[in-house]
């Protein structure tokens, strides 16, 4: 069992999910909820999935004023998830709200969950960024996300595993990076422009992968996640 594959249950219920999970929580035990789940199921899924002994990275992708963003991620760290994530794009402000919300739970109750900052979404490339007025270069921007992450004091970053050196070079070791548009060379890209493979992402020193249609939307979805563990198992020298 590997913590360092996250898979996105990007599924619309809660049914979908479970069957999901069923499947593969003998070897999967760290999932991601995201809008399209959180927005029908709500806080009742997390405490569900957090009683089967499993991991939860809830992926809403805050972005607001930096007040709102405080405030709404005081109630997503009451859910007792393990992981969440804020657009870096923000701001500095913004961001530090988050820190200081992080702060304010670790006195309280004693632990928090680990908060990143999403830096340029895997789904952009150069031309997407041109076509918005962003005249800089891709990995400079993820650079600069990822730098005003870090000193406001958050965990990490969510991030193509294609920067990971980059960011791991800027912020340190420790700063977690973690890897959408993960595919494994016979998988389909569908909307991901970013993508790397699951070897190739851990040899640049992700720490965790996240990973959604190639196993969730495989016949046997097992298989496909055993694929993935396996992969992996060759360059992480961890137990599986
Ligand atoms: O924050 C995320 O999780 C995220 C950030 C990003 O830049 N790109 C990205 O794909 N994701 C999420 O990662 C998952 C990737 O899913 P697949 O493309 O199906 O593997 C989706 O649930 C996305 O919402």
């Amino acid at each position: 069992m590997s913590e360092k594959l996250i898979v996105a249950l990007d599924v619309p219920d809660k049914e979908k999910a479970m069957d999901i999970v069923e499947e593969l929580k003998d070897v999967v035990s760290f999932f991601k909820v995201g809008m399209e789940l959180f927005y029908r199921e709500g806080p009742k899924l997390i405490s569900d999935l957090k009683n089967l002994g499993l991991k939860v990275f809830l992926d809403l992708k805050l972005h607001d004023i930096p007040n709102t963003v405080g405030r709404a991620l005081k109630n997503l760290i009451d859910l007792e998830i393990d992981m969440v994530n804020i657009h870096a794009l923000g701001g500095k402000e913004m961001l530090r709200a988050a820190y200081l919300v992080k702060d304010e739970a670790l006195k309280r109750k004693g632990k928090a969950p680990i908060i990143l900052g999403v830096t340029v979404l895997t789904s952009m490339d150069q031309e997407t960024l041109e076509q918005i007025g962003f005249k800089i270069e891709l990995t400079q921007l993820v650079a600069i996300l990822a730098k005003e992450t870090k000193e406001a004091g958050l965990d990490g970053v969510v991030a193509s595993a294609q920067e990971v050196s980059l960011i791991k070079k800027i912020c340190g070791p420790e700063f977690i990076t973690v890897t959408p548009g993960i595919r494994r060379f016979e998988d389909a890209n569908f909307d991901q422009k970013r993508v790397l493979t699951p070897k190739k992402a851990l040899e640049l020193g992700a720490d965790y992968l996240v990973v959604g249609r190639p196993i969730t939307a495989a016949s046997n979805r097992k298989l496909a996640a055993q694929k993935y563990l396996e992969e992996m198992e060759g360059v992480w020298h961890g137990s599986l």
